[in-house]
């Protein structure tokens, strides 16, 4: 059994436990009474200067163990905003990330930005939790699902005005991405079923993503070079996680990793 289908597993039975706690029924009129969610697509679209950062709350992974004792999400967040954070990210996977739905509740009461649901998202019940939670943006791992679900789960997205990142790890998943109309889409350069980083997969795959779409680069950066070659492979905004939350002062690295692109791109 591959590392997602593990991490899966474990995900479906917290589904079934919240479920259990609260009816879908509870969550849907939560999320009818939710503020209008914010455009994620515009923030991660402006293509007028630099990369965009979509900067994220992780406390800890599969691969390393414990990134970092966070204290305070919503503190971590506000950094992240003050920086020039695109979009906010919070992992809410409990058993392999640490996460949880607390901490994208204190990291919406403490920015404007849009925000990503970050999640291994199987079942719809997650995409109304995650739009009652305040959430703009949801994760679609092209991986983990056929593409019947897929297509299911973005059109619910879109329909509660939310966006998804499409993520990909290979050609035939940016195909099948395209194919069922993401608009954002990302390429991870971890793969998910062994969790081993290569970082020359996002210039492979990028180069198959049509014009109209954003396209995001997603794990393995770890300091400015790492995001100046994304840039120029073709990423319009990268996704970080790890290098923010080691580092003491997150806010002046968001801030620098967003200049970082405004001399290469376009
Ligand atoms: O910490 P990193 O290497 O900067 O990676 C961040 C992000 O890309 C990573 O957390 C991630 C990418 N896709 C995922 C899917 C599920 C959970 C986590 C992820």
């Amino acid at each position: 059994m591959s590392v997602l289908d593990d991490i899966i597993d474990g995900v479906r039975e917290d589904l079934t436990a919240r479920r259990s706690r609260v009816a879908l029924e509870e969550v849907r009129a939560l999320a009818e009474q939710a503020p209008a969610p914010r455009d994620a697509f515009a923030a991660l679209n402006a293509s007028n200067s630099g990369v965009r950062i979509i900067a994220e709350v992780k406390r800890k992974s599969p691969s390393k163990g414990s990134l970092s004792e966070i204290q305070d999400p919503a503190e971590l967040a506000a950094a992240y905003e003050r920086g020039g954070a695109a979009v906010v990210s919070v992992l809410t996977e409990e058993r392999r990330f640490g996460g949880s739905l607390a901490d994208l509740d204190a990291v919406r009461a403490s920015v404007n930005l849009p925000i990503l649901r970050k999640d291994f998202t199987v079942d719809e019940y997650q995409i109304w939790e995650a739009r009652a939670h305040g959430a703009d943006l949801i994760l679609l791992i092209v991986a983990a699902l056929p593409d019947e679900e897929l297509r299911a789960l973005l059109a619910l997205t879109h329909e509660l005005g939310m966006n998804a990142l499409v993520e990909t790890h290979t050609p035939e998943e940016v195909e099948r991405a395209v194919a069922l109309g993401g608009r954002i889409i990302g390429v991870n350069v971890r793969n998910l079923k062994t969790l081993d980083i290569d970082r020359s997969v996002f210039g492979t795959l990028a180069g198959l993503i049509p014009a109209g779409a954003v396209v995001v680069a997603e794990s393995g950066v770890r300091d400015i070079a790492d995001v100046e070659q994304f840039v120029a492979e073709g990423a319009h905004a990268v996704l970080v996680g790890e290098a923010l939350v080691r580092h003491e002062n997150p806010e002046a690295t968001v801030r620098t990793f967003t200049r970082a692109g405004s001399a290469l791109h376009n």
